[in-house]
């Protein structure tokens, strides 16, 4: 029997079919990119936008049009002039008569609101306090309901179900972007961009905020939780783009950074501004990237450095930072609309690398945070809350966004919002509301894809494993078939460098060899790391060894899956690893997890994310992977272990020798990443300490003038 199943006996693994090719990510067609709906809201959706269709202008794509998502395509759209004229000009104010004169015959029911926000699992609630809720009611729920809520909240206590109930929020969703222009009015060329996309059907989320934060009432701080994958990027970037399009209107004399969007990595960073440029073009709004050297913030002068010009600049900033404060004053200030940055680079330009008090960002009226959990967790919270208060415009309205979110994280956004109101010296009731919405089950892995939890029981084990999915042609139909271009997770960074090394020459030559398979980690330098991501991007990596640096927000068009090799340091990582593959819907993405006999400990919170993500999918019971036996059979873990092992991963992987060459301490030995057994080892090392004393002999005999002249063997090369 093949030794690997023996090791794989905790998971059940289906036979592959030959058809399972053509359900690859890379490969099949995202049909629709909502991950939870009904019959009976598709059709209810469907007469509502077939009553639309009738009246507007345009016809709306069909599904069927929708484009393949090709891993190796590079997504092109025709090229648009960004010098275009600003826009929202007295035309792009103008909705299509047709269209404006059904907005109001066309509102939903609260029934119909209900029934579409419940199939797509989408579940919004005002986060006040009651009082605050029944004496100032959001517009999003109708009349009628408010009546009935603020006769029930005058009883003197109300049970936890009824307060829940009070909170519940069920808004206008949004059926089809074209309702973007036709009912929320958002610059016509704002519009033309997202249709440029080639987006057909909004994903649950955009359905759920954008009408939110695009409606007339007054917006809302908002937290939203929602799937990876799953577009929060577009649900963020359309309404910050749109209320810029409106102020550059109604303030044309008013320029500086108005909006700023933080997230955690660079790489993320840099994919949040690529997607922005898509949607900015023509419509006046610059994004850029936070780079070193630039200064951001009201540093009391009035120089403003053009951004069309930044190109050129870029060196001169690169310099700026190491001037003298005097100097720096000089450097101008950076003139961009949206500033995409990471936390830390952003505190450095606005503190002088913290050797002076935070310059303010006074202009900001939106502050998103991308992957706000990680953002106020305590490796970042402290620069996040810095750049937050940085934020003085009294108007500012915060977005929070993730697939994942501890409450935690909802209490001090609370109290952060609250305390920056008194510091402002506004009374929180007299303000908008702070709405949370959730798609699906917080904290849950995407339902559409396939979660193999593998038993290896060694490291050898593991790289076993994964020298087979390297090899999916030799392996046999009920091993796993996982086909490139995927990502492969390692606890750290030397891990990670050690990995890579072992299987660099495991794709043989013909098929393009050691450059199919790069490693990327955050000691490699910034030119290194984006060289890696285009290439990976463009196909000509297919397998990608990584941190958990990618573990969050990036996104790579249909890879076919993801190995953690090292198991996450908690669930939320599992999450959002994971969460690199089955994007925008689609499905057939794998994620491996291979465990050791030291990680028993520490999966049984991934069992449980698995286990959720199968029922969420629906199905039978006898598909699921996750055998009943071994989550009963797996430990829990205490709350200060789940602490520990969130800060340090499993304690033995951070020994830093990890490689063959290097010295096996005692504590090391089982966590080497190699396929060479301990015998096999100590051969070696007996031998280069053969080659040691004999050279040191020769070296000796030299010195007394004993050795023989011929010299030709130098030993083996080691
Ligand atoms: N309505 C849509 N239809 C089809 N594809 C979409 C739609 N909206 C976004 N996408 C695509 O879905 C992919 C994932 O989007 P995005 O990166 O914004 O996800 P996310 O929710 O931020 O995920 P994560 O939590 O991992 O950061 C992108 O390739 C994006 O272009």
């Amino acid at each position: 029997m093949d030794a690997f199943k023996l090791l794989t006996r905790s998971i059940k693994l289906k036979p592959a079919s030959a058809a399972s090719d053509s359900r690859l990510p890379s490969t099949g067609k995202a049909v629709n990119p909502q991950l939870f709906r009904t019959a009976e809201t598709d059709k209810l959706e469907s007469a509502k936008n077939g009553k639309k269709r009738k009246r507007g202008a345009a016809v709306q794509q069909d599904e069927e049009d929708i484009p393949d998502l090709d891993f190796f395509s590079s997504n092109k759209r025709p090229a648009v002039s960004v010098t275009q004229p600003v826009a929202l000009t007295e035309d792009d104010e103008k909705v299509p008569a047709q269209d404006a004169a059904s907005d109001d015959d066309e509102s939903m029911d609260e029934v119909e609101r209900r029934t579409i926000l419940n199939s797509h699992k989408i579940k919004v609630t005002d986060m006040r306090d009651l009082e605050k809720i029944q004496a100032q009611p959001t517009s999003t729920t109708d009349s009628k309901k408010k009546k009935k809520k603020s006769k029930k909240e005058e009883a003197p206590t109300l049970s936890k179900k009824e307060q829940k109930r009070a909170r519940r929020l069920f808004p206008e969703p949004l059926l089809n972007f074209k309702e973007l222009r036709s009912k929320y009015k958002i610059s016509s060329r704002l519009a033309e961009n997202v249709a440029d996309q080639g987006f057909t059907v909004p994903t649950e989320v955009q359905l759920g905020t954008l009408p939110l934060l695009l409606g007339q009432s007054s917006e809302p701080d908002l937290l939203v939780v929602a799937p990876t994958g799953s577009g929060k990027t577009l649900s963020f970037l359309i309404p910050v783009i749109n209320k810029i399009v409106r102020h550059h209107h109604s303030n044309p004399n008013e320029h500086g950074i108005l909006s700023l969007v933080v997230a955690p990595t660079r790489e993320l960073a840099s994919q949040i501004v690529n997607e922005g440029r898509k949607l900015v073009a023509g419509t006046g709004v610059k994004i850029t990237l936070m780079r070193k050297g630039m200064r951001v913030g009201d540093y009391g002068d009035a120089n403003v450095l053009d951004e069309n010009n930044e190109e050129s600049s870029g060196s001169e900033d690169e310099d700026a930072e190491n001037k003298p404060a005097k100097e720096r004053a000089n450097i101008p200030v950076t003139k961009s609309d949206i500033l995409v940055t990471t936390p830390l680079m952003l505190v450095n330009a606005l503190s002088a690398n913290r050797t002076t008090t935070m310059a303010t960002l006074p202009l900001v009226r939106s502050l998103v945070m991308d992957e706000a959990d990680v953002l106020l967790d305590p490796l970042f919270r402290e620069q996040t809350l810095d750049i937050w208060k940085s934020c003085s415009h009294p108007d500012l309205r915060v977005g929070l966004w993730s697939a994942t979110m501890g409450s935690n994280i909802e209490d001090l956004t609370k109290s952060t919002i609250r305390e920056r109101l008194e510091d402002l010296g506004q009374k929180p009731s007299e303000t908008h509301p702070l709405l949370r919405l959730v798609v699906g089950l917080k904290d849950s892995a995407i339902p559409n894809i396939d979660h193999k939890l593998v038993y290896a029981a060694t490291e050898q084990g593991k790289l076993m494993g994964l020298r087979q999915l390297l090899r999916p042609a030799a392996a046999s139909p009920s091993d796993i078939r996982l086909r490139p271009p995927f990502l492969i997770f390692t606890q750290t960074i030397p891990r990670a460098v050690a990995l890579h090394s072992e299987l660099k020459y495991d794709i043989p030559a013909e098929a393009g060899g050691s450059s199919r398979i790069a490693v990327l980690h955050s000691d490699l330098s910034d030119s290194q790391r984006s060289d890696i991501m285009r290439d990976f991007r463009k196909g000509e990596i297919w397998i990608l060894v990584t941190t958990d640096l990618l573990a969050r927000g990036v996104d790579f068009r249909g890879i076919n899956g993801v190995v953690n090799y090292d198991i996450p340091n908690s669930a939320a990582v599992y999450v959002h690893r994971v969460g690199r593959t089955g994007r925008a819907g689609r499905e057939g993405g794998i994620a491996v997890t291979y465990y050791t006999k030291e990680d028993i400990p520490y999966v049984k919170s991934i069992a449980n994310i698995i286990d959720v993500s199968e029922k969420l999918r629906g199905g039978e019971e006898g598909d699921k992977s996750i055998q009943k036996w071994l989550l009963d059979a797996l430990p829990n873990l205490s709350k200060n272990s789940k602490k520990d092992m969130k800060r340090h991963g499993v304690k033995a992987r951070q020994a830093p020798r990890l490689t063959d060459k290097e010295d096996d301490g005692k504590g090391t030995r089982g966590m080497r990443i190699s396929t060479k057994s301990g015998f096999e080892r100590r051969l070696e090392n007996k031998k280069r300490g053969a080659i040691e004393a004999s050279r040191n002999r020769k070296a000796a005999a030299a010195a007394s003038g004993n050795v023989s002249d011929t010299g030709s063997w130098g030993g083996l090369d080691d």
